[in-house]
């Protein structure tokens, strides 16, 4: 391997994988002249799910365990990864993506839904660690700093986005539970010193179940206890069916089903049991012999009851038509294709879902393709009240202004897996009546205990002091370069967020934090207070757990910007290396969809340039490279001309998309960088392409311009085609060659 600085870009899914086929060779171009090595790095779905079937693969269909690869890079110092959004799969998306692998030939197992020899144990385990979300928690080794670049605020302020009006008789509303959900079953506690513990349940008949045998745990580390009441849940669902129903609200649930891997798909699964209550109670023989579970949605309904004779078939599906007509109306995915918010459990996720309807002034779609007020179901009333705060902030005020509205960074506790999304091993369904407990192996002391009924869901959660310090510390920072006023938003009520306060109070007293101003409030009350400034104007820094770093990273951006797309995203390794995230969002399955149907790649790179020139400066800074330097100054300098110029991708087939972005980013980045003065070696070396680029610019995005509207093959969704996904992605034969000839 040579020693030269390296930065490690990763191959994902969807989207970001297409446009990545654009952008890397955009990248080496430029890097090349620094001595810079830019490496791949397969994550992609695909790419796990093979590299855990080794034994079913002939040598050369073999592909190493990327992802553990760049886990481990993590923990190194010199590690400098940009990271493009990936798929967490739910368990329809695994399935398809095995039967793609098997149809191109890799010899690996089916998906064992309903496991039992041991063979097909082993072989579900092994899949289940290519479902929900398996990438970020193994590489977020560090904490999250989340904003809007100046130059990207001010585009949106002078170039503003769309909004829906809200109106103050607006109905749209947020219904969360109000007891029996994780935050009123919570216990916490900080570990006095290094323990590993067990968790077993006691049953009523007095057996010990364990359940998850060992768990190492550190001095100063913050444990928590949760559980939510499958009773409570289901009265709390049939009571927001029933005043649905009654007051004529469309009705919508919003999870997390992809990083809460465990628990949201078994949350999801009960609203969509007790919507439907009497259809599957009619039916539930042949549902359960067919092993239908809806915790993965309706489509996996659909799909087992296509074995089934015709007749049968079509009445079950005739019984759950019945029951959606004396039910309340369903907030739609897709009218147009009559897939519904129960469909599947990754179509709706709370982070990016709760925005867009809020950025539609409260709507959502419904059955007849129209724009509708709307009940938005967030069981856990953890985080859900939070969202009826922006609600009752725009009907009061109506909808935020693009043009005027200040900036809310983020500040997010991510690493080392903490909270609640690093949870999933630690996750149960409750079999039977009993005690869940939290138990000290070597002394059997009982550190945390819940009651539990059969079906609830019990989980711990593991917060690290070493990511707390380093969380206060990347907060007192960003409030110190801002200037702006920083909020932690922690709930003194929530036995978890209490012990963090009294962390946050002392590892505060280790800055000078004279002339900042931080300050600590509960959720709902810092949105308040935070709404209140974005409403003058005025910017303010959102220190926050996990959750809510992800729930403020969509909501403020697409608020904000139109979309978290444009998001500076950057993980600060505590090992002392970074991770460049590319924007705050998806990986847009949408998409993909537009591009097969008519070649255009609507996807816009600019989180990807933004993570880019961070990841060049930090290197620049870190190996001496006065070149890397210049790369990422340039690099923003042209970031900054592509949105003045509005460069940006189109969503429309027929105008300019990513390919054509990505051509104006590279003509720009090589005029800035033939026109600078600090290294004329560069200049020179860049100049021939500056002067092509321009020259051939009609040219170029006429060629560009001239495949779209047609379908075009990419050869599989998981796992295309490289050589197809190349000819697509790179259909300008000019500006090819202006590239390989730099
Ligand atoms: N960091 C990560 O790895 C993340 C991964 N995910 C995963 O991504 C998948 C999809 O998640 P989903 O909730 O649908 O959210 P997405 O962010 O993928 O999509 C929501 C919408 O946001 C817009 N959007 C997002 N990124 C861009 C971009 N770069 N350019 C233009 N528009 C963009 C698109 O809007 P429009 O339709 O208007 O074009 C898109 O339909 C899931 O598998 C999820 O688990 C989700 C979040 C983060
Ligand atoms: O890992 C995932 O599934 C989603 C991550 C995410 O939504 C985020 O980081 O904002
Ligand atoms: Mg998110």
């Amino acid at each position: 391997m040579s020693s030269d600085p390296t930065i490690i870009y990763t191959l994902t899914d969807e989207a970001p994988l297409l446009a990545t086929y654009a952008f890397l060779p955009v990248i080496s171009t430029f890097t090349k002249p620094a001595g810079i090595r830019v490496q791949e790095s397969d994550i992609s779905v695909a790419a796990r799910i093979l590299a855990n079937f080794p034994e079913n693969l002939t040598p050369e269909q073999r592909v190493p365990d990327a992802l553990g690869e760049l886990g481990k890079k993590t923990l190194e110092a010199d590690a400098n990864i940009i990271k493009l959004p990936n798929i967490s799969a739910s368990v329809t998306q695994l399935i398809n993506a095995i039967k793609e692998l098997q149809a191109k030939g890799y010899n690996i197992p089916d998906y064992p839904a309903d496991p039992k020899t041991d063979e097909e144990k082993a072989i579900k385990a092994r899949y289940g660690k290519c479902i929900g979300s398996s990438v970020n928690p193994v590489l977020r080794e560090g904490n999250s700093d989340r904003r809007a670049p100046k130059a990207v605020k001010e585009y949106a302020r002078k170039n503003p986005h769309s909004m829906g009006e809200w109106s103050p008789a607006s109905r749209t509303h947020v219904s969360h539970m109000t007891a029996g959900d994780f935050y009123h079953g919570e216990k916490s506690l900080t570990l006095d010193r290094a323990r590993d513990v067990r968790m077993e349940l006691v049953t009523k008949s007095g057996q010990t179940v364990v359940l998850k045998p060992k768990t190492s745990l550190l001095q100063g580390e913050i444990i928590d206890s949760m559980y939510m009441s499958k009773k409570a849940l289901i009265d709390f669902y049939e009571k927001q069916i029933a005043d649905a129903k009654k007051t004529g609200m469309m009705f919508s649930l919003h999870v997390k089903a992809t990083m809460m891997k465990v628990s949201h798909p078994i949350v999801f699964g009960h609203c969509v049991r007790t919507f439907y209550k009497e259809a599957f109670d009619k039916h539930s023989a042949v549902l359960d012999s067919l092993g239908v579970n809806v915790n993965n949605g309706m489509a996996d309904l659909y799909s087992k009851i296509e074995k089934l004779p015709d007749s049968q078939k079509e009445e079950i599906i005739r019984d759950i038509h019945a029951c959606q007509e004396h039910q309340p109306e369903l907030a739609m995915v897709d009218s147009a294709k009559g897939i519904t918010n129960f469909h599947s459990p990754n179509d709706v996720i709370v982070d990016a879902s709760m925005p867009a309807m809020i950025r539609a002034g409260g709507k959502m779609y419904g059955a007849d393709g129209r724009l509708k007020e709307v009940k938005a179901v967030l069981p856990e009333s953890t985080f859900a009240r939070i969202y009826q705060e922006v609600i009752n902030f725009c009907k009061w005020h109506g909808a935020f202004d693009p043009r005027t509205m200040g900036t809310v960074p983020n500040v997010g506790l991510m690493a080392q897996q903490a909270e609640e999304y690093g949870s999933h091993d630690k996750t149960f369904e409750i079999q039977e009546d009993g005690v869940a407990n939290i138990v000290d192996i070597a002394t059997g002391e009982v550190l945390l205990s819940e009651n539990v009924g059969q079906g609830d869901i019990w989980r711990m959660c593991q917060t690290k002091d070493a990511a707390v310090r380093d969380w206060v510390k990347l907060a007192v920072t960003r409030a110190r370069n801002s200037g702006m006023t920083a909020v932690f938003w922690l709930d003194p009520y929530r036995p978890h967020e209490n012990e963090l306060i009294k962390k946050v109070n002392t590892y505060l007293k280790d800055y000078d934090t004279s002339g900042l101003d931080i300050q600590i409030m509960s959720q709902v009350r810092a949105m308040r207070f935070t709404l209140e400034r974005v409403w003058r104007g005025i910017d303010t820094i959102s220190v926050t757990g996990n959750i809510l770093r992800d729930y403020l990273t969509d909501l403020f951006p697409i608020l904000e910007l139109g979309t978290s797309a444009k998001m500076l995203s950057i993980v600060p390794l505590m090992a002392g290396g970074g991770m460049y995230e590319t924007g705050a969002g998806g990986s847009a399955p949408k998409h993909v969809q537009q591009l097969v149907e008519e070649n255009h790649l609507r996807w816009d790179s600019l989180g990807e340039f933004l993570a880019l020139a961070v990841s060049l400066e930090d290197l620049g800074i870190k190996t001496g490279n006065a070149r890397a330097k210049l790369l990422a100054k340039t690099l923003d300098a042209a970031t900054g001309k592509l949105l003045d110029n509005r460069k940006s991708p189109s969503p429309k087939t027929g105008e300019l998309d990513n390919r054509g972005s990505q051509f104006y980013l590279a003509m720009y980045w090589a005029q800035e960088l033939a026109a600078q003065t600090e290294d004329a070696g560069l200049a020179a070396h860049f100049a021939p392409l500056a002067k092509s680029l321009a020259e051939n610019e009609q040219k170029i995005v006429a060629e560009l311009l001239a495949v779209q509207g047609k379908h075009v093959d990419i050869g599989g969704y998981y796992k295309p085609d490289d050589a197809k996904v190349k000819a697509v992605m790179r259909p300008s034969p000019t500006f090819n060659a202006a590239l390989a000839s730099a």
